[in-house]
């Protein structure tokens, strides 16, 4: 089986509150979700590519739970690693987290109950990468910093998968997803910053940029260019850097735009003035998932940028972390934004 895209990353159950918080509530629907899974979901759901995903789950209900959201996404499942459930998940155990998605000056809050999660203890040699490039067949591996600050064995294995990739000529993507709560036990952000620059030569392309100068006020298009600039200088065997931009107004309105470097030129995509949002966990994810349909595809890199950030802004007008749209309804929106003065 030839895969589009594969991801290497957590899939964990997130509980979602609805509209109230918490601390405060009595049910809760379940979604999955994880920053590199989120990618093929997308991919799967939106633009019809063939995708798998290399996690690892305890052998219990909840582990099947997640297996059977995951199918039922497109997914394929077949190379899940699976480790026996010791009956209370004290040797490992599947993540989960909580997430409740804020409403104006009330911001996202999310809490994350992942500790010894079965993937965060993978160790190096225990994935058959070489079966999964080698002879399954992959056209793009996509993985991420949250992946990689999992536990800390993790970056080696990220490290593994990337030189397996591209010895086998499969395009390699990092999303650099920066998550807090899981590197201040190993250093935050300086430490992240150095697995990162581990990582990154094998990479072909980056989702995110490091930092900007400063926050901005807009779309400013030159702050988010400035920090393209400066990671393509450090990393010259980067081919390709996209990356969201977001100015936070407040829970539910956001101006959003995304900007795509290839090859030395920019491309900056559609613009959405004070977006309306829902929910914005996976925003990202579904950006990237745009992004990496495009190039897929070679289509223009205009498109491709446009196709990231429209994917991007539907998926943050639904609840839950993953994309609910067609690509029609993605033309559509393209089409009458094109039709306007926003671009
Ligand atoms: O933040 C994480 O670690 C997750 O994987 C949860 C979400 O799925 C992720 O943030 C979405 O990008």
């Amino acid at each position: 089986m030839m895969f589009d895209c594969l991801a290497f990353g957590e899939v964990m159950l997130r509980f979602d509150p609805g509209d109230t918080r918490i601390a405060t509530a009595e049910t809760f629907k379940v979604w999955e979700g994880g920053g590199e899974y989120n990618v093929v979901r997308g991919l799967s759901h939106c633009f019809g590519k063939r995708t798998a995903v290399v996690t690892a789950l305890v052998e219990n209900e909840i582990g099947r739970l997640i297996k059977n959201r995951i199918s039922a996404g497109g997914v394929n499942t077949d190379l899940i690693q699976w480790l026996p459930y010791d009956g209370i998940g004290e040797s490992c155990r599947n993540g989960i987290y909580f997430l409740e998605k804020g409403f104006g000056l009330r911001p996202a809050v999310g809490a994350s109950d992942r500790g010894h999660s079965a993937i965060s203890q993978l160790q190096p040699g225990q994935i058959d990468w070489e079966h999964i490039f080698g002879k399954c067949g992959v056209r793009w591996f996509h993985t991420g910093g949250i992946m990689a600050g999992l536990s800390r064995s993790s970056a080696a294995v990220v490290l593994e998968a990337m030189q397996a990739a591209r010895s086998h000529g499969t395009i390699v993507s990092y999303d650099l997803n920066y998550r807090p709560s899981l590197w201040q036990r190993f250093g935050g952000k300086d430490k992240a910053k150095e697995v990162n620059q581990m990582l990154l030569p094998h990479v072909d392309v980056l989702f995110g940029i490091e930092e900007l100068e400063r926050s901005p006020e807009g779309l400013e298009t030159e702050l988010f260019r400035q920090a393209i600039l400066k990671t393509a200088e450090t990393h010259p065997q980067l081919k390709t850097i996209a990356s969201t931009m977001r100015v936070v107004k407040s829970a539910n309105v956001n101006d959003w735009s995304g900007l795509l470097w290839h090859e030395g030129d920019f491309h900056q995509g559609v613009r959405f003035e004070n977006l309306e949002i829902y929910d914005r966990v996976g925003a990202g994810d579904a950006f990237a998932a745009g992004i990496i349909h495009g190039r897929l595809e070679n289509l223009p890199l205009q498109k491709t940028i446009d196709y990231g950030v429209v994917h991007g802004a539907l998926a943050m007008t639904t609840p839950g972390d993953n994309s609910m749209f067609s690509l029609p309804e993605l033309d559509r929106l393209l089409a009458t934004k094109d039709a306007g003065v926003l671009r």
